[in-house]
């Protein structure tokens, strides 16, 4: 089988670690020092329960609540890994409006998305419970993580799960019953 070609946006707020999660990924370090990002893709190489993927990801320019929402990230990408970080409510609040942003643009109602709550490793800093982001994340019918780019602590859950959300998500289109529960079988 050939490899399946996917491409995976990750939005969020400034320096919520959506390079240092890329990279720790892609090229398996962390990035201590920050430089805003504009906009950088990576491609890898990874296999999925015996599926070959070429993955491109797409590290966004972090956004605020005022941003004005990229309209080429809401074509022409599969899936989203939303991140906020554990010690910054603001980037909690941010995430909300730029789900909402891109719900509007995307104009679909079943949009593959996994919500990251990124630096786990600064426990003793952490502002938002691993409740609140649940809370969010279920409200959304999404998938919810806790991360740490820094520990490589769930790294590649984050990936490994929005994949496997892109594919419920192409079966469900394809009328296939993906999870058993739904589609229709024609025979
Ligand atoms: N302690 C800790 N620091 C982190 C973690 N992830 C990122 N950082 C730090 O947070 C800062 C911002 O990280 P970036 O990965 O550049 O954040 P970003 O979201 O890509 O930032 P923008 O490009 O501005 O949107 C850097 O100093 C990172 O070293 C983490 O898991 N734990």
């Amino acid at each position: 089988m050939p490899p399946k070609q996917r491409r995976i946006a990750i939005l969020g707020f400034r320096s919520v670690g959506k390079s240092s999660l890329t990279i720790q990924f892609v090229e398996g370090h962390f990035v201590d020092s920050y430089e805003p990002t504009i906009e950088n893709t990576f491609t890898k190489n990874t296999k999925l329960r015996g599926q070959e993927y070429q993955l491109t990801l797409v590290d966004t320019a972090g956004q605020d609540e005022y941003s004005i929402f990229p309209t080429q990230y809401s074509m022409d990408i599969h899936g989203y890994v939303l991140v906020y970080s554990i010690v910054d409510p603001r980037s909690l609040e941010v995430i909300q409006v730029i789900y909402d942003k891109l719900l509007d643009m995307t104009g679909k109602v079943n949009v593959p998305i996994v919500l990251v709550g990124n630096k786990r490793d600064l426990q003793g800093e952490r502002k938002i419970s691993q409740e609140q982001g649940k809370k969010l994340a279920d409200s959304w019918k999404a998938v919810f993580l806790e991360a740490s780019a820094k520990n490589n602590d769930s790294v590649i859950d984050i990936f490994s799960t929005i994949l496997t959300q892109i594919e419920k998500a192409d079966n469900s289109n394809n009328g296939q019953a993906g999870d058993g529960k739904g589609g229709c079988v024609v025979t």
